[in-house]
């Protein structure tokens, strides 16, 4: 029998070889749970090793030495080879091993196609007719033209009936008129638009004998497939850098009257007939089906982001060795110190969970992407409703884990070798893309607050919301039972959700009472509503967490994994316990507990904590990092990896004659005096 941990190799640093050989677990096995399914942790290393065996398509240098246009030609540099090798290296249609792909070869900094990808191609497969299909999506497949969705405008992202730019049909001609009338309304943030696109799908306001019928998507060629120059009426261009993910061209755009076929718009759902006649969608919200694509995926690439900072924090705290515990004893490894442990366990456990979350929420996306095919739209709100939770809370997390593992790595944390900071930068642009998180927030608070009025009704809810019609105990069972048992953490999680949601729809029925209007009285009550959305939405990932830990076979996966989810139950409890305590649902006993609890898992988790972060088996080619080097050897690349610096080419810079030189005479000139 092999090492359990499969990332051993002859030659690496002593200090991580002796982590990985204390693993209770098979770390490819594990890998199996985090990519669902042991096919697809494999293809995973297939493709990561016939990369690592085409030359050029390795980084030319560490990404954080090219200058912006260096990062953008060098994506598209990429893309170009990917290009020739991608049905040797994938199976196109599977959209895990692009994934993958991308990440090994270009990284998260962007590349020319990634909205093509991303929302693109989804809008199309879900919004246009078999007609449509033909013209764009077969020929947007197979990269003969690429695309993107511009819908956010200068003025307006979050509240999409107030986009500006119009769609007017004009019937005599049976063509749509674009226009962007203001400066506001040119579109404003759209990845790749800026230079790479040469067809859009813009988001524009319908306007039909002079009714305003709401956003709706219009396909528009915006550059010459052969030149690329902007087409006229259209003005086109790069809105700038960024804080992170600036080898993407987000853009503007600003069309002038700009005249498209009738047949431009996507009429999947929808339609405009030649006569001007508006034929209504099955649902409201089917145009919005490319936002919930990307909402449904970012659980995992959020997790994603999360365990690439927490692989090169933990792989990193397990070579770096500072201080004593015991002072007659050798400096430790950071990763002894319980401080260290608390800031980066739970997140761990935090990246498994999104992870497993993310799983159950595609499934859903994928039944209700079905079922939306042939008009049926039942579940489309229920998805609505989960998708804007956890993309908000799950992009706020992963926010906070990343920087906990930037500061874990002291000061080398904060040097682009750590590459942290770009992770966290790329990251975090979640938290705004497809729908602001506070926004998104309410989005769900609408949903549990129509369900809460239910149960208030005496009628029982099902499904996500089913617990707030279920019995409640006033106290928490936790630490009052024999055996040890998730269901009353899950129990007490409940509990609060449903405290919450009840106080703030207890609070909005009083305002409404009192005679405010419904928009004030919401307002007035939001805060108290995103509490209610985040704690459903947390209960919502303990649950999955707990749900796939059950389901697990293998007697040392699921061993381990229950250590994860004992600490993720604890750590998440005591962060929300407030709202327990306030009832009495918890009492102070019961907290005691609940720490100790947790702090007996660090322990436990401590001797597998580099296996944890191996199992997500990220290459160092992916994860770009001097830090979590695989090898351990840190030290000695970081000193080669300041050799990239430009700053370093010779001895003395131009600046020292120019400034530093007159600067420092004049100095001394007036000391002599
Ligand atoms: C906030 C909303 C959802 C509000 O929708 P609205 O139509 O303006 O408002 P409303 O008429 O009051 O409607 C609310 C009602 O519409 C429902 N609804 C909303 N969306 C959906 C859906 N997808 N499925 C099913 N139902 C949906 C809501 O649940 C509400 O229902 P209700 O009235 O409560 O029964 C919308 O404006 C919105 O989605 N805003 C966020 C904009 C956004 O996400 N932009 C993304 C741009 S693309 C991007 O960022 C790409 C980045 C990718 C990358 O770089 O990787
Ligand atoms: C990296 C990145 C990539 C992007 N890519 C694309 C793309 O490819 N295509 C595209 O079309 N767009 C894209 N966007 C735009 C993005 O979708 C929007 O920025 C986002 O939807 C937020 O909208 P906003 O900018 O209007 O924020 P605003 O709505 O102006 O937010 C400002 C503040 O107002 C608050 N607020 C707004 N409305 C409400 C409300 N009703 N209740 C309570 N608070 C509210 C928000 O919570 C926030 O605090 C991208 C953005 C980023 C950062």
């Amino acid at each position: 029998m092999g090492n359990l941990n499969k990332e051993i190799r002859d030659g690496d640093h002593p200090d991580i070889t002796e982590e990985r050989l204390k693993s209770t677990f098979d770390t490819h096995k594990m890998a199996a749970q985090i990519y669902n399914s042991q096919r697809a942790a494999d293809r995973r290393n297939e493709i990561t090793s016939a990369v690592l065996k085409i030359p050029e398509l390795q980084d030319i240098k560490p990404l954080p030495f090219l200058s912006r246009e260096e990062k953008v030609e060098e994506a598209a540099r990429k893309i170009g080879i990917l290009s020739e090798h991608l049905y040797d290296l994938v199976n196109v249609n599977d959209g895990a091993e692009l994934y993958h792909l991308n990440n090994v070869v270009i990284g998260g900094e962007g590349n020319p196609l990634a909205l093509h990808g991303v929302m693109f191609i989804p809008v199309l497969q879900a919004q246009a007719t078999d007609e449509q299909k033909k013209k764009w999506l077969y020929r947007a497949m197979k990269r003969e033209i690429i695309g993107t969705y511009a819908q956010t405008e200068m003025g307006h992202g979050s509240n999409l009936r107030k986009l500006e730019t119009t769609a007017t049909y004009d019937k005599a001609t049976e063509e749509f008129v674009l226009n962007s009338p203001t400066t506001t309304s040119m579109k404003w943030w759209p990845g790749n638009l800026g230079k790479s696109t040469n067809y859009a799908v813009v988001v524009a306001t319908l306007i039909i004998n002079e009714k305003d019928y709401g956003p709706h998507s219009f396909m528009v060629q915006l550059r010459d497939e052969n030149t690329h120059k902007p087409l006229p009426n259209i003005e086109v261009g790069d809105i700038g850098p960024k804080m992170a993910y600036n080898a993407t061209d987000n853009g503007f755009l600003k069309l002038n009257h700009l005249r498209i076929p009738r047949t431009n718009m996507l009429m999947k759902h929808v339609k405009v007939e030649k006569d001007g006649t508006y034929i209504k969608p099955p649902h409201a919200k089917m145009s919005y089906s490319a936002m919930v694509h990307v909402r449904a995926h970012m659980n995992n690439t959020m997790a994603y982001f999360l365990a690439s900072s927490l692989t090169i924090a933990v792989r990193y705290s397990s070579i770096r060795r500072q201080g004593h515990i015991n002072p007659k004893e050798p400096e430790v490894k950071v990763l002894e110190y319980q401080t260290q442990q608390h800031r980066l366990f739970p997140h761990i456990a935090r990246a498994y969970a999104f992870s497993f979350a993310g799983a159950e929420t595609v499934r859903l996306y994928e039944k209700v992407k079905k079922d939306m095919e042939s008009g049926e739209t039942e579940l489309m709100a229920d998805l609505h409703a989960l998708t804007s939770g956890l993309k908000s809370v799950v992009t706020y997390l992963t926010m906070q884990g990343i920087e906990q593992a930037r500061q874990s790595c002291g000061g080398h944390g904060y040097s682009m070798a750590s590459y942290i900071s770009e992770i966290y930068g790329i990251a975090i642009g979640g938290c705004t893309y497809e729908g602001e998180n506070m926004v998104m927030l309410l989005q769900l608070a609408r949903y549990l607050m129509k369900a809460a009025k239910a149960v208030k009704e005496g009628k029982k809810v099902e499904g996500l919301v089913g617990y707030l019609s279920a019995p409640d105990n006033r106290h928490s069972l936790i630490d009052r039972t024999p055996e040890k048992s998730y269901d009353t953490y899950l129990k007490t999680f409940e509990h609060i959700a449903r405290q919450q949601i009840f106080r703030a729809f207890d609070k909005l029925e009083k305002m409404l009472t009192s005679g405010l209007p419904h928009s004030e009285a919401w307002n007035k009550c939001s805060v108290e509503l995103t509490r209610a959305s985040r704690l459903h939405t947390r209960l919502f990932i303990a649950q999955a967490f707990a749900r796939r830990v059950h389901d697990v076979v293998d007697f040392h996966i699921k061993e381990a994994l229950d250590d994860l989810l004992h600490l993720h139950l604890n750590y998440e409890l005591l962060d929300v316990a407030s709202y327990a305590l306030e009832d009495g649902h918890l009492c102070g006993e019961q907290m005691n507990f609940i720490r100790s609890e947790l702090y007996r898992s660090l322990g436990k988790i401590r001797p597998n904590a580099v296996s944890y972060v191996d199992a997500w088996e990220l290459s160092d080619m992916e994860l770009r990092s001097v830090l979590g080097r695989r090898d351990g050897h840190v030290y000695e690349n970081l000193y080669k990896w300041a050799q990239n610096s430009s700053l370093n080419r010779t001895d003395v810079l131009p600046v020292f004659e120019k400034y530093l030189k007159p600067l420092m005479m004049s100095a001394r000139k007036n000391s002599k005096l």
